[in-house]
């Protein structure tokens, strides 16, 4: 496919989406296959620690007065999420129902249908493992997370794709009010209409999406981070708004009797996880973009600074520092392992080989000793085909009965 239709699977402008929609209505998209343009995308490498190690709640800011920290900030999304589930539960209860019931406009069902599978389709392109777990899950869950997965994508190229240097923070806006209108059942495309029909059928809270929104607005104006609180708060934006969007979805099984609101952290703490080895993984593509995703303070500590990313050289500092960040990304991935038990028993899979697959890289990068500046770490297939079993030995096991960690 070229770049050109590429773009309107990605760009907030309303012209180029009118053709985007004419390409889909034409079906030149349907069998298209998406194709890179202008950026690794590698199959979606399938994808926590007790916090007291990573961050506290309040932190001193620099005039010393005491701040919010950005943990803190992030528990109230999760705990408004939360809240939507178990409204949405009561009123289930009240009315005895599953989902609620389809609501068809007279000549809309096959739309939403071919909307359904041009998500899918893109799921499959981009995240190829992924796409087989969401196989396993229930129709409606599995169309319903193709939907949120396509829209993560698009909202992502949006920075980080081929047109990512004529995105203004306006164009931003403009999608952040079409966010809103889907959310408000106006659709602007037939991709917007599935994600559309998804957030009236599950309880899935704006504020995640809103968040993603944030964090590629703080792309296009920030490339340093202090502290880890900084850092902390884009991986939330970024990859822990897509654990928050995911749970409702996947849904807790019926058996778990874990508190709700510590399912969503672990979500939360897998988004973080993953997040955080990315850009361990992605440290020189990085610092050649003239980014660092580190935080400064820590640089500062390990005795090191910008110069030596830029240098990309791997000196016994630069081990040293790395070895702690890897540490870090483990633990939160340790937070998160606890949750996946408690998640329904199909959705499981797709996110044990998730998070199987994403920790592999901290481990490739340690084979690598440390050089993630020129090369690039990844897990072989040999090593992915083993992981998927062992997800799926994974998968079987039932939620216990021990209580999550809660905030
Ligand atoms: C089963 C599963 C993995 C479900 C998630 C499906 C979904 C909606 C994914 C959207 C991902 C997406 C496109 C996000 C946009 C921002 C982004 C690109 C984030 C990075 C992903 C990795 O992508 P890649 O390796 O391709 O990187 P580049 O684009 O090349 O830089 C991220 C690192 C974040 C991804 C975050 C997650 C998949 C969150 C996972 C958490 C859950 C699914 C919750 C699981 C539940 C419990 C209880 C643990
Ligand atoms: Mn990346």
């Amino acid at each position: 496919m070229s770049a050109a239709a590429m773009t309107w699977v990605v760009s907030p402008n309303s012209e180029q989406l009118c053709n985007g929609l004419r390409f889909l209505e034409k079906g030149v998209f349907s069998g298209g296959r998406l194709k890179n343009v202008g950026r690794k995308h590698e199959c979606f490498s399938f994808f926590g620690s007790r916090k007291r190690d990573v961050g506290s709640r309040v932190v001193a800011n620099p005039s010393g007065n005491l701040a919010i920290s950005s943990e803190q900030l992030v528990y109230d999304v999760v705990l408004k999420q939360v809240a939507l589930v178990k409204e949405q539960q009561r009123s289930r209860e009240e009315e005895d129902m599953e989902v609620k019931p389809d609501i068809v406009v007279p000549g809309t069902l096959g739309v939403l249908n071919e909307a359904y599978d041009r998500c899918g389709e893109v799921c499959a392109e981009y995240a190829k493992t992924f796409y087989l777990g969401t196989l396993l899950m229930t129709p409606e869950r599995r169309k319903a997370i193709w939907a949120i997965y396509v829209w993560c994508r698009r909202t992502d190229e949006l920075v980080d794709g081929p047109n990512a240097s004529h995105i203004t923070p306006k164009a931003l806006d403009r999608w952040e009010s079409r966010l809103e209108d889907l959310f408000n059942g106006r659709p602007f495309d037939m991709l917007d209409a599935a994600l559309s029909d998804t957030v009236s059928k599950f309880p899935v809270d704006i504020q995640p999406f809103k968040d993603m929104i944030d964090g590629m607005r703080m792309d296009l104006k920030k490339s340093r981070y202090e502290n880890f609180d900084e850092l902390y708060l884009y991986c939330y934006y970024v990859a822990g708004t897509v654990g928050l969007m995911s749970v409702p979805i996947m849904g807790i099984a019926h058996e778990s009797n874990a508190p709700t609101e510590s399912v969503y952290n672990a979500a939360l703490a897998l988004g973080i996880a993953n997040q955080l080895t990315n850009i361990l993984r992605d440290v020189g593509e990085d610092a050649r973009r003239g980014r660092v995703y580190l935080p400064q303070d820590e640089l500062a500590q390990a005795g090191l600074s910008d110069e030596d990313i830029f240098a990309m050289k791997v000196t016994d500092k630069w081990r040293f520092f790395m070895k702690k960040q890897i540490k870090r990304a483990r633990t939160f991935f340790d937070q998160a392992e606890e949750g996946v038990t408690q998640l329904s028993s199909a959705s499981r899979w797709p996110v044990w080989a998730s998070l199987l697959l994403y920790r592999q890289i901290l481990d490739e990068i340690e084979a690598n000793d440390y050089n993630n500046f020129t090369r690039r770490a990844y897990v072989s297939k040999p090593k992915k085909i083993v992981a998927l079993p062992i997800a799926y030995v994974k998968s079987l096991v039932p939620p216990s009965s021990r209580k999550l960690v809660t905030n």
